[in-house]
């Protein structure tokens, strides 16, 4: 059996997780840390070995500016870059902006975590006549206004990020080639999800830190055989716990 290699990656640090806004389909930029952060993830990369046939990410700033920062770090931007909204975060509804320990203190842990976490569970919509609705937006203008999400949850991020792995993504890995994903928290725990079978109570744990690459190896069937975050898994937990903790009251 010959593996085949994936490595899911969350953007750097953007404006809005320094400033703990839920940010969802706005097209914030990264930080300094945040570009630090993927410099670093690309050196990481290189030490063990890692070269990639190609690479996709969404059509936000953060995951684009990531992507291009680690690969200029492995002397690989020449590589094809496919770039979709299908990768695009999660669509957090009418939280898009929101403080999120203040929105802790307005409707209680609980139902922050159902809408940050949960499987199935939107956040409210966001106003179709809002200016920060995709409809609005010039990138989406090719697509149908009725696919455009004004919120969506986990399972409605799936739906769409499902064809299109299995349009572009998949055929690659099946082709051998080593892919590199540069997403987003909720777009990649989609994935996630869907990669490991983890089940709907399992899932509303999982955190996906900053710009910590997370290898997968599947087997021909693309079925996940390993995953891993690279480099020491102490500070991928540690980092996973800090995004857990980011809508706690202050
Ligand atoms: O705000 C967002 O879009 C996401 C990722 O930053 O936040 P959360 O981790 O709360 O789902």
């Amino acid at each position: 059996m010959s593996t085949r290699k994936l490595v899911l990656l969350r953007h750097g640090q953007s404006q809005w997780n320094l400033e703990n806004r839920f940010t969802g389909w706005v097209d914030v930029d990264i930080t300094e840390a945040g570009r630090l952060e993927a410099v670093a993830a690309g050196q990481l990369l290189k030490t063990e070995g890692l070269a990639f046939d190609v690479a996709y990410t969404s059509v936000l700033k953060r995951a684009i500016r990531t992507q291009n920062v680690v690969l200029e770090a492995l002397d690989q931007l020449w590589i094809p870059v496919i770039k979709s909204w299908r990768l695009n975060e999660r669509h957090y509804g009418a939280l898009q902006g929101l403080d999120k320990a203040e929105t802790t203190a307005k409707h209680g842990e609980e139902q922050v975590k159902i809408w940050r976490r949960s499987y199935d569970v939107p956040p409210p919509p966001m106003d179709a006549a809002d200016p920060g609705h995709p409809k609005h937006d010039p990138r989406y203008a090719a697509y149908d206004v009725n696919a455009l999400p004004a919120t969506e949850s986990l399972a409605t991020t799936l739906d769409r990020v499902l064809p299109f792995w299995h349009d572009a993504i998949a055929p690659d890995l099946k082709a051998g080639k080593t892919v590199l994903v540069t997403a987003h928290g909720n777009s990649l725990r989609a994935l996630y999800k869907y990669l490991t079978g983890v089940g709907e109570k399992e899932i509303l744990e999982i955190n996906i830190p900053t710009a910590i690459p997370l290898m997968f190896e599947l087997d021909d069937q693309l079925k996940a055989v390993s995953h891993r975050y690279l480099g020491d898994p102490e500070a991928a937990k540690r980092a996973a716990e800090a995004v857990a903790n980011q809508a706690k009251q202050k």
